[in-house]
Order: C-alpha cells, then structure tokens, then sequence
C-alpha cells in the first residue's frame, strides 16, 4: 500500500483563513480585536523561531500580538507578575509560555498562574481536568490539530482502535483523552510497555509522540492504519554539508508510508497544525470572554 500524505501545511493554512474569517466577524460586527500575548524567557534558538513564527502569524490573521521576551535569568516573581498583569489585560484573550521555560523556573507554577480562560495552550491544570471530564475546555494545540487531521481524513474515528505512544502531559495524555472523547478505544503505551511492537500492530490510528527519531519501524505498522508523527527531532546531516542538520520524526518514514493507508510527514505534518490550533483557540477564548457564539470546526 502507499500512503496518502496528510498535508499540514495545506490544512494549517486552511485552519488560519478560518481564523481570519471570525477575525473579520469579530471586528466588524462587535467592534472585538482577538489579542494573544506570547512569553518567551530565555534565548532558546528554536523556541525563538517558534514565537517569532507565533507572532507573524497572529497579525496575518488580523489579530493583535503581544510578544514579551525575558531576560533568562529572570525571576519567578518577575514572570508571575507579568502574568497577573495580562490576566488582567482585557485587550489580551489569549496567554502563552513558550516551553521548555529555564531550569530555575517552576514550569507548573508558571502555567497554573496563567487564567484558565485565556490559557490557550490547554496546560493549566484546571483545562487538563475539564478535558479529562469531557466539559469544554482549552484543548492543548498540538493534539488538536491531530484531531482535526483524524476527522477530516476519516470522518468518523468511532470504533477505531487507536494506539498513543508518549505519555507527557502536553501531548500524549491529551491526545488519548480526545481520541477517547471520538469513541476511539484507546492505548496509552510508552517506554515501559511490554511488546510494543505488537500493540502498535494492532492499531488502526497510531499517535507518535516520543521524541525519539524513527523509533517506529514500518513492520509495526497494520496495513492501512493511519500514522500522525508528533516527533520533531534534529538529527547531523553530514550529507547536506558541514554543520547541517534534517528532521525527522518518530517514525521511520518510508518504511511506515510503505505499510500505511495515511500518514503524516516531518517536516510539514503536525508542526505547522500547532500554531494554527494556537490562533484558532485564541480566537475561541476571545468569543467565550466576550459571551458569543464560538466557531464551527475550530474546537473539539
Ligand atoms: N507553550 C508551548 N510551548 C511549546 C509548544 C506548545 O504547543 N506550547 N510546542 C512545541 C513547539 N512549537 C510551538 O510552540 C512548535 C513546534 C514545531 C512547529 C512546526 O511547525 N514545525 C515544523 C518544522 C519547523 C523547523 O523547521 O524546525 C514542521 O513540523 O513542519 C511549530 C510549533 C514546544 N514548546
């Protein structure tokens, strides 16, 4: 079998024009400007690539963007004055702190300061515990966008038997939770489990997310089985020339795209649903804060 490749770039742009349609709506109907505020502590090479690509993007679908970049040393105090202050911030809907934060920062406490309501990435523990009970939440943007990508390929997941290798807070447990949410029947597996390989062949939908380059082999794969790679991993590529790097992600590409029905490519796949899923949650935030209808299709 070959794969169909689940293009992420194209359906992330699709995400944002979305966006920029309730932008519009937002502004011209009730006067609202969506704002999202990002924080990056620290001079983390990709982490400022990431909010750098957050802000452009913000303004491109016409909402306003906040960037605030710390010092690395900066003080907890520091930063959880910062928060207070655009918790406060009505022009502010959505927040966000670029992870991983410095060591000498509690990263719980520094998300849990966050208000719950413009928590756009679904970390604070109060939207980890409304998701856990199916009540509207922020959902985290990285497994949203996986979400989106599983329905709109399928368009029911219901009954499908669904494998999520990773088990961090920020992209494996939310993801079960959802997939779980579609009436998928759901295994969370993970470096302790006992012959992955053979739960993973079972899987008729595998969620990679382990952080480690091409750990998944093609032979893993069920015929036709969907493979989602959350893995965003550098490695040397001498080959390039000197100093260059490739990514690649938690599965072995052509190995998996050989066996699967549909899969997603790194680069190109999940990364670019994560930042459209973070416009699209803050655009769901501004409509909740301000009492009004939220948007079709861009929440769980
Ligand atoms: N507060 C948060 N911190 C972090 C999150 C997050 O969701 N919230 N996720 C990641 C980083 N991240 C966004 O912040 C992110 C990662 C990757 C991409 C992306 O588009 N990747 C491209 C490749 C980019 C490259 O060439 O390096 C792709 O996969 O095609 C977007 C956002 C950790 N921190």
């Amino acid at each position: 079998m070959t794969a169909t490749i689940i293009d992420g770039k194209e359906f992330a742009a699709r995400v944002r024009a979305k966006v920029a349609d309730h932008v519009t709506r937002l502004k011209d109907d009730h006067g609202i400007t969506p704002g999202l505020a990002v924080v990056l502590v620290g001079e983390d090479p990709a982490s400022q690539v990431y909010v750098r690509s957050k802000g452009k993007m913000t303004v491109e679908v016409g909402m306003k963007s906040v960037e605030h970049k710390l010092e690395a040393d900066t003080s907890e105090a520091e930063l959880l004055g910062l928060i207070d202050r655009l918790n406060n911030d009505p022009e502010i809907h959505g927040i966000l702190v670029q992870l991983p934060l410095p060591k000498h920062l509690d990263e719980d406490l520094v998300i849990n300061a966050i208000s719950p309501a413009k928590d756009v990435d679904g970390f604070h523990i109060s939207n980890v515990g409304l998701l856990g009970t199916g009540q509207k939440s922020m959902v985290p943007c990285t497994p949203l966008g996986c979400l989106m990508m599983l329905r709109d390929h399928h368009g029911s997941i219901s009954g499908m038997d669904a494998v999520v290798i990773g088990r961090s807070n920020i992209v494996g447990k939310p993801m079960a939770q959802l997939l779980l949410h579609d009436s998928c029947t759901v295994t969370i597996a993970h470096s302790r489990t006992k012959d992955l390989a053979e739960v993973v062949r079972r899987a008729d939908i595998v969620v990679a997310a382990v952080g480690r380059p091409e750990m998944v082999p093609g032979d893993w794969i069920k015929e036709g089985a969907t493979v989602i790679d959350v893995g965003i991993n550098r490695l040397d590529a001498p080959e390039k020339g000197e100093g260059k790097t490739r990514l690649v992600g938690d599965v072995d590409f052509d190995s998996c795209a050989a066996r699967a029905g549909a899969i997603t490519p790194v680069p190109g796949g999940v990364g670019p649903m994560t930042i459209a899923c973070l416009l699209a949650n803050t655009v769901t935030a501004c409509c909740r804060a301000n009492g009004l209808a939220e948007p079709e299709g861009l929440t769980a």
